[in-house]
This record gives C-alpha cells, sequence and structure tokens, in this order.
C-alpha cells in the first residue's frame, strides 16, 4: 500500500518564483508501506531541498504531497507526524541519553516512558546507556540516539537528511546496516538523503537518483546498478567509461564481451557502460588464454596499493584510461601491456 505520494514537485528559492533557483523541478516518487527510498545525487541536486519540502519546512511552488491520498498542503510539521533526523543528531546537551530519547514520548504516560526508552536503545544497539550524559558519546552513538528519539514517537514516516555523513566511512558502512535493520525491524517507512553510492545501496529498498533539481531514475539498488538507463546516472554510481558500440575502436571490447555485447546493427547508438574495477589484471602474464579469445590488452599508467588488492590504471585500446583490479602487491611499471579479462557484472549497456 502506498502511504506517502510526491507528486510533481517543486521547490523555487527567491523573492520571486519565476526568477528563483529551481532547486527541485517536478519530483514524483512513491513510498509504500514499511520501504526505505535513497535519495542519491551530487551536491546541490536539491535532495535536501525536496525533503524539507515533503517535512513541509519548505513551501511547494508547484505539485503535492500526499498521505494516504490526503494532500498534506497547509497541514504544518509538528501535525505531519513525520520523524526527522539530520547530520547532526541535535541531542539536547544538557539531558542524558534517556532523556533525549524520553522528549520523542512526550504522549505516552509517565510510567510506560521508561520501559519503552529502554526498549527503543535496546533496538539502536545502546542497552544500558540510559544515564549517559550525550556529551560523553562518540559520534556514532549520538546518531544512534537520535535515531531512538526520531522512532519513539512512532512516527508515520520517518524523513533522514544525511545522518552518517559526519561519520568516518567504516563507522558509516556499519552504521548504514544497522539503521536498514532497525527501520526493516519497526516497520518504519523512510525517505534517506544521502550522496554516498554505497550508504544507499546499503540502506534502501528502492534508490532514487537525482540530477540538477530532477529524479532521473527511481529503483531497486540490483537493478539500477544493472540498468542505470542513462550516461549521467551510470556516472553518478561508478561507470567510468562508455563505448559507443558503432565505433569501429570498439571492436575488441564486443569481442571480449562475446554474447553479452549489443550488434551494432541491433542497437544503433547503444553504449557499453564499464564501472572502475570491469577490468581484471591476472598476475601471469603468460597464460594465453587470459583476455580471452579477443586477446584484451591494457598499458599501465600507474599501480595504486589497497587493502586486499591492487588497483591498475590501464589505457585500454577503444576505452581508454579506466582503474583494472589485479592481485595484492602487482608490481608492473608505466609502460608494460597486460592481459585483460572482464568482470561481467561490471559491465552494463545503455540503451
Ligand atoms: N535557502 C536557500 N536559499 C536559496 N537557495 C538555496 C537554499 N537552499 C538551497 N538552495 C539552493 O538550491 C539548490 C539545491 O540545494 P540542496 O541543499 O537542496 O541540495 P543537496 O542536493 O541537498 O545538496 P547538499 O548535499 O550539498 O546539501 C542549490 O543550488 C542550493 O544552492
Amino acid at each position: 500500500m502506498v502511504t506517502l505520494q510526491v507528486r510533481d514537485v517543486a521547490v523555487v528559492y527567491g523573492e520571486r518564483p519565476s526568477a528563483g533557483t529551481r532547486a527541485v523541478d517536478g519530483v514524483s516518487f512513491d513510498v509504500p508501506t514499511g520501504e526505505v527510498v535513497a535519495l542519491l545525487g551530487p551536491s546541490g541536486c536539491g535532495k535536501s531541498s525536496l525533503l524539507r519540502a515533503v517535512a513541509g519546512l519548505e513551501p511547494l511552488a508547484a505539485g503535492a504531497v500526499l498521505w494516504d491520498g490526503a494532500d498534506l498542503a497547509g497541514v504544518p510539521v509538528h501535525r505531519r507526524a513525520f520523524g526527522l533526523m539530520f547530520q547532526d543528531g541535535q541531542l539536547f546537551a544538557h539531558r542524558d541519553v534517556a532523556g533525549n530519547v524520553a522528549y520523542g514520548l512526550r504522549g505516552v504516560p509517565r510510567a510506560a516512558r521508561a520501559g519503552r526508552v529502554a526498549e527503543l536503545l535496546d533496538l539502536v544497539g545502546l542497552a544500558g546507556y540510559g544515564s549517559r550524559p550525550v556529551a560523553t558519546l562518540s559520534g556514532g552513538e549520538r546518531q544512534r540516539v537520535a535515531l531512538a528519539r526520531a522512532l519513539a514517537p512512532e512516527p508515520r514516516v520517518l524523513l533522514l537528511d544525511e545522518p552518517l555523513s559526519a561519520l568516518d566511512r567504516a563507522l558509516r558502512e556499519r552504521l548504514a546496516v544497522d539503521l536498514r535493520s532497525v527501520l526493516v525491524a519497526t516497520g518504519t517507512p523512510a525517505v534517506f538523503v544521502t550522496h554516498d553510492q554505497d550508504e544507499a545501496f546499503a540502506v534502501a529498498d528502492r534508490v532514487g537518483v537525482m540530477h540538477a533539481g530532477r529524479l532521473l531514475r527511481l529503483a531497486p539498488p540490483d537493478e539500477l546498478w544493472r540498468a542505470p538507463g542513462d550516461r549521467d546516472v551510470a556516472a553518478f554510481l561508478g561507470y567510468e567509461a562508455f563505448v559507443d558500440v558503432a565505433a569501429p575502436s570498439a571492436a575488441p571490447l564486443l569481442a571480449a564481451l562475446g554474447a553479452r555485447a549489443p550488434r551494432p546493427q541491433d542497437a544503433p547508438g547503444a553504449v557499453v557502460a564499464l564501472a572502475e574495477g570491469a577490468f581484471v589484471v591476472t598476475r601471469d602474464a603468460a597464460r594465453e588464454d587470459i583476455g580471452g579469445a579477443a586477446g584484451l590488452k591494457g598499458v599501465v599508467r600507474g599501480v595504486t596499493s589497497r587493502r586486499g588488492r591492487s588497483e591498475v590504471r590501464v589505457d585500454v585500446d577503444g576505452v581508454g584510461a579506466v582503474t583494472a583490479l589485479a592481485p595484492v602487491g602487482a608490481r608492473w611499471e608505466p609502460g608494460d601491456v597486460v592481459p585483460l579479462t572482464i568482470d561481467a557484472d561490471a559491465v552494463t549497456v545503455l540503451p
């Protein structure tokens, strides 16, 4: 069942709407019961403006936000029963952890509050933290408290604006997974704004890619990756090379892709998109089978060490400069010619 509906919403900043910045330009999407939707896009694409418009914090220049079919125009923020969570959890510094969470339980009888606070802290992985002053918490713990507080009043939908952005990468990845579990466990539908692809993919049932105020594509993570639909979306997701199927120089690549490659006569104008890491260099340069019958090769520009692998910047004929993966400790020098295979999961065709 669809609960939240966003219909052709526009947000315009400035004195005169006709001349102002069109931060959001006709965006529509639904959030059905229990679903988490991530809005992903580069800085300035309008994600926060859209979220604020859904919350009722920003006036709509056009369109509508509906809950269960009822237009929310004129319904103020505090009457929407939507939960909000931001990058900085905005905890009350003078209250302890339990006090912060209890703030979200103002309507609950006093006697029931302590039990409910304990339940919520348990849910976000902070059992026993109730009496800690918030000043003594780590960044990740603070955001867990903010999540517990936002969930306390059982919001109809939770709106999250870059809630993990202030944390370091490792913590962000772990918290993204935990956050999803909490949203699923409580059945809370959510809209999650982020500029981080990994975070969006880890958190959401569907990911929407925004660009210049528009929602370009909205799909489940795997589907979005396999079929980004257009080049802007693909590039933002991490596809780094785009090869026109009809170009004569594409022949070796198409030969290496075999049956997966579109035939130029069937798909004129199609483009093969290759993600970072689509090419794989193997250690044993002597092996004839590597690179397939097409003998795909790359000329090394440089090698960078990563955890558990090496990344080799290579020039591939007909493709350009790409980042290929190689086993850890690869020792190639610039100018070396290396054989390449292709990881089929990192290649897609744009119509
Ligand atoms: N209060 C405002 N007044 C005028 N222009 C604004 C205001 N808020 C945002 N904008 C503009 O609207 C556009 C979209 O901004 P928004 O903050 O929604 O993008 P975003 O995708 O959330 O970016 P970021 O990830 O950097 O926060 C930008 O061009 C921004 O400069």
